[in-house]
């Protein structure tokens, strides 16, 4: 695998308060990622930098090889890099098919004239979406509710719909923004699946996420932020034992994991 996304000495400042401060890591390519640290430690200020929907005071970002750096979102997705938000925002009156035809449409390529010609083009660019909707309908596993209003599904399951529609372009990588948030906990292994689905389809995603568990389930290489730095990066298994990450989290210092070993003995 190589990097799909790298960030390199991300830097940003809200009035004197350093919310990212030399931020560098790579996403592979294929692979999903995780961005987690306690509250504060800049996750939104980074990924909000990284998709354009803030400016940063340094560093660069680039998306398979090119400079994407303080680009405008919309142009950050049409370079491939698409997110999802933490409120999910779907169209509960339409259905799923329409929901993520409208999110196909964003970035068709045919334009007004070719849909009132009903162009070659036209014919193509619909049929390609509707192919692409099934199949990820199918990866999500809502393949039930594919002609179904929005409206009736559960909030785990629009967020599931929110990322299909995110990934109708055929992005580089989708940043997501706390998927399980506000999720109930019956449902998380549901998403869980779906992206384990979706990135067994091929699909890269880098994810912010308050719950550890079910980063250190998913992810093949998760990155720690701490106050605006990089405090450690690892897999699943080094990072659930890293007693720096312990200590940022649980306030569980080496000499106080040590004692309660002692304690147990
Ligand atoms: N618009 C803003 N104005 C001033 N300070 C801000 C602003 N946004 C973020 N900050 C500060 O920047 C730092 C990083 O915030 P950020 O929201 O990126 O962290 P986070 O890791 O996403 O936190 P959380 O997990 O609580 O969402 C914090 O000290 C925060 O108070």
């Amino acid at each position: 695998m190589s990097a799909i996304l790298r960030v390199s000495d991300l830097r940003k400042s809200y009035s004197g308060i350093h919310a990212l401060d030399g931020v560098s890591f790579d996403v592979e390519g294929g692979s999903i990622t995780g961005l987690i640290g306690p509250n504060g430690s800049g996750k939104s200020t980074a990924i909000d930098c990284i998709s354009g929907f803030q400016k940063l005071d340094g560093g660069t970002v680039t998306l398979g090889g090119t400079d994407i750096t303080s680009r405008p979102a919309h142009l950050i997705a049409r370079a491939g890099l698409m997110r999802t938000f933490q409120t999910v925002r779907v169209y509960d009156r339409l259905s799923l098919a329409d929901n993520l035809a409208i999110a196909a449409q964003q970035f068709d390529p045919a334009g007004w004239i070719d849909e009132f010609l009903r162009t070659r083009r036209y014919r193509q660019a619909v049929e390609s979406s509707e192919q692409r909707a099934r199949q990820l309908v199918e990866l999500i596993g809502l393949q039930r509710y594919y002609e179904a209003e929005t409206g009736i599904l559960s909030y785990g399951q629009k967020k599931l719909v929110a990322l299909a529609a995110a990934l109708m372009p055929h992005p580089k990588i989708v940043v997501l923004d706390e998927p399980v948030a506000g999720v109930n906990p019956s449902r998380i292994r549901e998403i869980e699946v779906a992206l384990q689905q979706l990135n067994r389809a091929g699909e890269t995603f880098l994810i912010v996420e308050h719950n550890v568990e079910f980063i250190t389930t998913l992810c093949h290489q998760v990155i720690v932020l701490e106050q605006g730095r990089k405090l450690t990066e690892g897999t699943a298994a080094e990072i659930h034992t890293d007693p720096r990450v312990l200590e940022a989290y649980l306030g569980i210092t080496p000499e106080m994991a040590a004692a309660e070993v002692r304690g147990a003995a």
